[in-house]
């Protein structure tokens, strides 16, 4: 098992996941026979799934084919109705810990405090996320956002909204990003920078599972698409 450090202070405990590389190609995180039943609905049943350093996984399908709950599931934030999760070659549940510390999950809602102010949001990412101080202002007008870091989020529009959301993809430690629609809301130009963000975590051993209805407009060194069929 790999090992993990635990920073302690007066107010929490934190665990601080190892840094990658890894080997690339290298198992992350493994799901097998997986099944998912919603309101009497199976949406997926005996799904197999991996996930490896360097490699894209995109699940695909219609809407309600069960993409979101594949995520959770993945995630760890949901239990499969059958089926078993690895992340690297333990158990997810006797590693839950650690999978959590290393895993990046953007779901469905931005996750942003809306009464908050862009860089109020970051300083919150980063205080949750152990990484160093760096120029928040440089970050933020990166994404498009100069000269909106002081206001609240509730007052940007969406696609700002989503642009404070994804910020913490550049800043994150951490190797395995589940993302869940990212692309929604953002202009063409905000979505190729994030695409080319993708193909630098992904060189660096990091490893990403998107769902999208758009198609990907760069190509992926190592890029896998799991299509859902829509279940009766
Ligand atoms: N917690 C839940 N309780 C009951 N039903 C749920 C729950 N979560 C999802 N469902 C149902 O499961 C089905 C699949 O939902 P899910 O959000 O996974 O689909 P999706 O493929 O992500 O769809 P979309 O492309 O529209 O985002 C839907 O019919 C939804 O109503």
């Amino acid at each position: 098992m790999r090992p993990i450090f635990i920073i302690v202070d007066s107010q929490s405990v934190v665990i601080t996941p190892q840094p990658f590389p890894v080997n690339p190609g290298q198992l992350i995180l493994q799901g097998t026979a997986l099944s998912c039943i919603r309101q009497d609905r199976v949406l997926f049943e005996q799904l197999n799934v991996s996930v490896q350093a360097g490699e894209l996984v995109q699940i695909a399908g219609k809407n309600g084919a069960g993409k979101s709950s594949l995520l959770r599931i993945l995630a760890g934030l949901a239990q499969p109705d059958d089926g078993q999760l690895g992340y690297q070659q333990h158990s997810l549940s006797d590693v839950a810990a650690e999978y959590a510390a290393n895993l990046c999950y953007i779901g469905h809602q931005s996750g942003i405090h809306e009464q908050l102010t862009a860089l109020e949001n970051i300083s919150f990412w980063r205080a949750a996320s152990e990484v160093d101080q760096a120029d928040d202002f440089a970050l933020l007008a990166k994404l498009g956002l100069a000269g909106l870091e002081d206001i609240p989020c509730r007052m940007l529009s969406a696609g700002q909204q989503r642009r404070v959301s994804l910020a913490r993809l550049w800043f994150t430690r951490r190797q395995l990003w589940i993302l869940d629609e990212p692309f929604t809301a953002l202009d063409q130009s905000a979505i190729n920078m994030l695409q080319q963000h993708f193909v630098e975590h992904l060189q660096q051993g990091g490893a990403i599972v998107i769902t999208t209805h758009q198609a990907l407009s760069v190509s992926f060194p190592h890029q896998t698409t799991l299509e859902l069929a829509y279940r009766w």
